[in-house]
């Protein structure tokens, strides 16, 4: 069996990747087990040194890599260069934080007591398509400093920026084992999973792959954490700066062409401002220049998939038969989606209650800020969310009110290696970033002198 890489500006066959064998697949896991052996008991200094020969690496090869990415999965080159670079920062960090973030931890007892941060094994980590350096790096960099090891399934359509982030790892100094990409289909996913040598499996994608990689790891008794979908609300009250919010509407819903689980999905504008949000916004989408991904000036390209196209088209139809109303955009050719606008959604509405993983904005008008919440939270999703207002108390206590991984006042919703990462409800469960990212994969042991 082959995976292929399918440039979706061009749909070339630009490389095409052998899945593993079972008996080549076991090889890894053995050479995964005995690199964590002698991982294990290097010190943060040496890894650190060796995450920061990575960062560099990274940095001086940003131009190839990043065009490695657009011709995967078709975001526009400075996209994907800035997504080598945030990775390149994310290793900068943890090098740097590590030993402090997993230093002991004594007790007020009136015995002697501490807990004391042990590495575990390898970390099985499935990833996607859409940051796949990003995502990759988001959780291999702390999961490395820890002195874990990993194993990464990266999505089949971007196997080329695995192999080369694998590379990467070996020409900075890695030794052999502590990061392995492993080309494998999804049969042989539970053997992963049940492999003594995997510690615990770290998941980024849809829901339905999470639910059923999280019932594998339960059935093996492996920790997992998952980063799944989101409907993020971007919440504009009547006070907003409205020329602001559009503005970073705009770039928060159309983003990597709309393909991230922190784009902004569902614009909830109180009524009062919404006629003049909506044609604000409206006007801005417009502008969008989508086309060619390494042409200069283009700033949306095609969606990475023909399926993700058909599956966003037939969406935007359902909503609109629903009654949404099309006020910008609406056309699709191939993977390129236009930049699309619909308002007048309400929570029964196709475009509402699922993910739409491209660029389509939906805008709902609440009747009041009380309202606004409420449209917001009536989601199976939690990931994160925005709210706009120049009362910045005010949006304290509603930040407060909302059921989600992150909320964001007057700002654009991003991650960032300092600060936890992750959602509730059907989002998912744990975090990355942060120190609560690197602990997710320790034991965490108590030892208590008497
Ligand atoms: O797709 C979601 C991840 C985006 C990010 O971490 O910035």
């Amino acid at each position: 069996m082959i995976f292929k890489s399918i440039n979706p500006f061009s749909q070339e066959v630009i490389a095409e990747h052998e899945v593993l064998t079972n008996i080549q697949l076991n090889k890894k896991l053995q050479l995964s087990e005995s690199a964590f052996k002698k991982w294990k008991t290097t010190s943060f200094q040496e890894r650190a040194g060796k995450l920061q020969n990575l960062a560099h690496v990274l940095r001086e090869n940003k131009g190839k890599l990043g065009l490695l990415i657009t011709n995967e999965m078709g975001k526009i080159l400075p996209e994907s260069i800035a997504e080598v670079e945030k990775s390149a920062g994310n290793c900068d960090f943890y090098a740097e934080n590590a030993e402090q973030m997993l230093k002991d931890e004594y007790y007020d007892t009136p015995f002697k007591s501490m807990s004391v941060y042990d590495p575990m094994g390898a970390v099985f980590a499935i990833m996607p398509w859409n940051y796949p350096f990003w995502q990759v790096l988001r959780y291999a960099a702390p999961a490395i400093m820890a002195g874990n090891v990993t194993l990464l399934k990266h999505a089949p359509n971007v196997i080329g920026c695995a192999k080369a982030i694998e590379s990467a790892f070996l020409e900075a100094g890695f030794p052999e084992g502590i990061f392995q990409q492993i080309s494998i289909d999804i049969p042989q996913v539970e053997s992963v999973i049940a492999s003594d040598i995997v510690c615990g499996v770290t998941l980024t994608g849809s829901e339905m792959a999470g639910s059923s990689v999280a019932s594998l790891a339960g059935k093996h008794i492996k920790k997992s954490v998952m980063e799944l979908g989101g409907s993020d609300a971007f919440i504009i009250l009547n006070d907003a700066d409205l020329e602001k919010a559009a503005t970073v509407a705009t770039q928060s819903r159309m983003l990597n062409a709309g393909q991230a689980c922190i784009c902004a999905k569902r614009f909830i504008v109180t009524e009062k401002v919404a006629d003049e949000f909506a044609a604000l916004f409206a006007q801005k989408v417009q502008l969008l220049q989508q086309g060619n991904p390494l042409q200069d000036g283009i700033q949306m390209g095609p969606l990475a998939r023909l399926d993700l196209a058909d599956k966003l088209a037939e969406q935007l139809e359902k909503s609109l038969q629903q009654g949404a109303k099309l006020i910008v955009g609406g056309e699709r050719e191939k993977c390129n989606f236009q930049p699309t606008v619909i308002d007048f959604v309400d929570s029964n509405n196709v475009a509402f209650q699922e993910e739409t993983f491209g660029p389509l904005a939906t805008i709902i008008r609440a009747k009041d800020e009380n309202d606004a919440i409420t449209i917001a939270n009536n989601h199976r999703y939690g990931l994160a969310s925005a709210i706009w207002t120049k009362d910045r108390e005010n949006a304290l206590q509603l930040a407060r009110k909302i059921e989600a991984g992150n909320v964001f006042v007057n700002s654009l919703v991003r991650s960032d290696s300092r600060i936890p990462f992750g959602g509730i409800k059907k989002s998912g469960y744990g975090r990355e970033l942060g120190t609560i990212g690197i602990k997710e994969f320790m034991n965490m042991k108590s030892l208590i002198i008497e």
